[in-house]
């Protein structure tokens, strides 16, 4: 029997992805505390916070595989999560400009019959231009950078600040497909 997904993320980004990949899902967001403890291993600190949403959304299922992920930037060892204002989206373009930095996306797979999780987490590199004082003001007044980590979206106006990448394209925009896939067949899925 065809196991059923959950989604759990409120991310239109990560549902957009999971249709391109034809899965047939369901969207529960979780609602967990993102507070981050202090740490220098951002690796194990997304794939347990990816870990942590979907647990909390597998108590309410009895069977079906949820998925979870989390998505932070990180520039000299500084975590950039979403925004919380315009002033604090300004400072992190700011930081960000001419500048490589990290994207880790950590994803956790957590079977609801049995509690069975994985965690893992991917990294891609992204280098920006230099941005100018203008370019910052008229993509913080087009909205996009509120409620994405390090304040902007490579899939949307951001791209045009993204001189190189080096890595998973999708594990920038919220979801490592490539690994993800992976992760699924661990699980019995096989979409292809
Ligand atoms: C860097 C980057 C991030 N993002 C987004 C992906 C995530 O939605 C968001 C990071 O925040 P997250 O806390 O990972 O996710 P979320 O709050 O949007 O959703 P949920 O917690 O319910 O799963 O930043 C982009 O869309 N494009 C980008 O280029």
């Amino acid at each position: 029997m065809l196991k059923s997904l959950i989604l759990a993320s409120a991310s239109p980004r990560r549902q957009e992805l999971l249709n391109q990949i034809g899965l047939k899902f369901i969207t529960d967001p979780s609602d967990i505390d993102e507070d981050m403890p202090a740490t220098a291993d951002f690796g194990n600190l997304v794939a347990e916070l990816a870990l942590r949403k979907a647990l909390a959304v597998s108590g309410k299922y009895e069977n079906g595989i949820i998925i979870g992920a989390d998505t932070i930037v990180v520039l000299d060892n500084e975590i950039f999560g979403k925004p919380a204002d315009r002033s604090c989206a300004r400072k992190m373009l700011s930081r960000l400009s001419g500048c490589w930095h990290s994207v880790f996306t950590g994803v956790a797979l957590v079977d609801a019959a049995t509690s069975h999780s994985i965690n893992q987490f991917e990294e891609s590199q992204v280098k920006f231009k230099n941005l100018t004082e203008s370019e910052i003001q008229n993509y913080i007044d087009s909205g996009e950078p509120m409620d994405k980590a390090g304040a902007y979206g490579i899939q949307g106006k951001g791209a045009l600040f993204v001189e190189k990448i080096c890595g998973d394209y999708y594990n920038i925009v919220g979801l490592p497909l490539f690994r993800l896939n992976n992760m699924l067949k661990s699980f019995g899925i096989n979409l292809l």
